[in-house]
């Protein structure tokens, strides 16, 4: 066996107390403050669904929240014991406990019919993933909260015109609107984490559909943030728009001066002349 290095042990070993030792390579921080898994477990608003998955349940201190609210609760874990914790502790979850890793995992196997909603306390070091996961999936994803990271949490949720407006923000606004929640100090977990963490909800906009090519939006604006001090008109060069389109004003603004809905102008009039590259 590995020698146990600082707080975090070895994989798959519990605590000689039943309870799950933390493993850092799992984003494994335990929530110990009941009052601020109640206030996740209210982020979503619960209207419009049955079905609920929650990614990484751990030792299922957010979970016991969940239960109360009565809907179909599914929960996804990759850690094999957490998952035996569960299993032991969380009797009516039997059947509901996927030991599988969230980004991998095809969810219409959990769900293969309804909408759902997802929630969690985050492994911060997948946020981004499971961000990114959702947007693919959003077609069946009305509802989404959760902790992260804060910066991470704030990013998502920032406006155009904001420092940390990026590509996060665009591509999860052009879907969802964002609703910053609350900031919660590393004191409530075990162990702490660094930073401070932020719990956000997403909620799915009425039209989520792109009236432009969606492939293409994401190319704009991932290459619009890779320089995101340069002007448009300089780092989408790769386009190779006409001069007269070059001009527009739009061209002339860096890219965290642009509202998503200005992202999708953007990508309109690039489409007649990108589509095929
Ligand atoms: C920050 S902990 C939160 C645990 C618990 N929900 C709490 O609040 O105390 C993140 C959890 O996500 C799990 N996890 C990490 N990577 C995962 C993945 N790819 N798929 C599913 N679960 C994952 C970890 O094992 C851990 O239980």
């Amino acid at each position: 066996m590995k020698k146990n290095k600082g707080k975090y042990s070895p994989q798959h070993t519990p605590a000689n107390d039943g309870e799950v030792r933390a493993k850092k390579h799992l984003g494994q921080h335990f929530l110990t403050d009941e009052s601020v898994a109640e206030k996740i477990a209210d982020s979503l608003t619960w209207e419009g669904y049955e079905n609920v998955l929650e990614i990484g349940p751990g030792m299922g201190v957010l979970t016991k929240y969940l239960l109360k609210k009565g809907v179909n609760l599914h929960v996804i874990e990759i850690d094999r014991d957490s998952v035996a914790y569960l299993d032991e502790n969380y009797p009516t979850l039997e059947g509901k406990v996927h030991q599988e890793d969230f980004l991998k995992y095809d969810l219409r196997k959990i769900f293969p019919e309804g909408p759902y909603a997802i929630i969690g306390n985050f492994p911060y070091n997948i946020s981004t993933q499971i961000v990114f996961k959702t947007l693919e999936n959003r077609e069946e994803i009305p509802e989404f909260a959760g902790m992260f990271q804060k910066e991470v949490a704030q990013r998502i949720a920032a406006p155009h015109g904001n420092k940390t407006y990026g590509i996060l923000s665009v591509l999860t606004q052009a879907f969802y609107e964002v609703t910053y929640l609350l900031t919660v100090p590393p004191a409530v977990f075990n162990p702490p984490p660094k930073v401070e963490s932020g719990v956000i909800r997403l909620t799915r906009k009425e039209d989520y559909s792109l009236p432009c090519d969606e492939a293409l939006f994401f190319r704009v604006v991932k290459t619009a943030f890779q320089q995101r001090r340069k002007t448009l008109r300089n780092s989408l060069k790769i386009f190779q728009l006409p001069d007269n389109l070059r001009e527009d004003a739009i061209f002339g603004q860096r890219p965290e001066q642009l509202s998503t809905e200005q992202f999708i102008e953007l990508t309109l009039k690039i489409e007649p002349y990108a589509i095929s590259t």
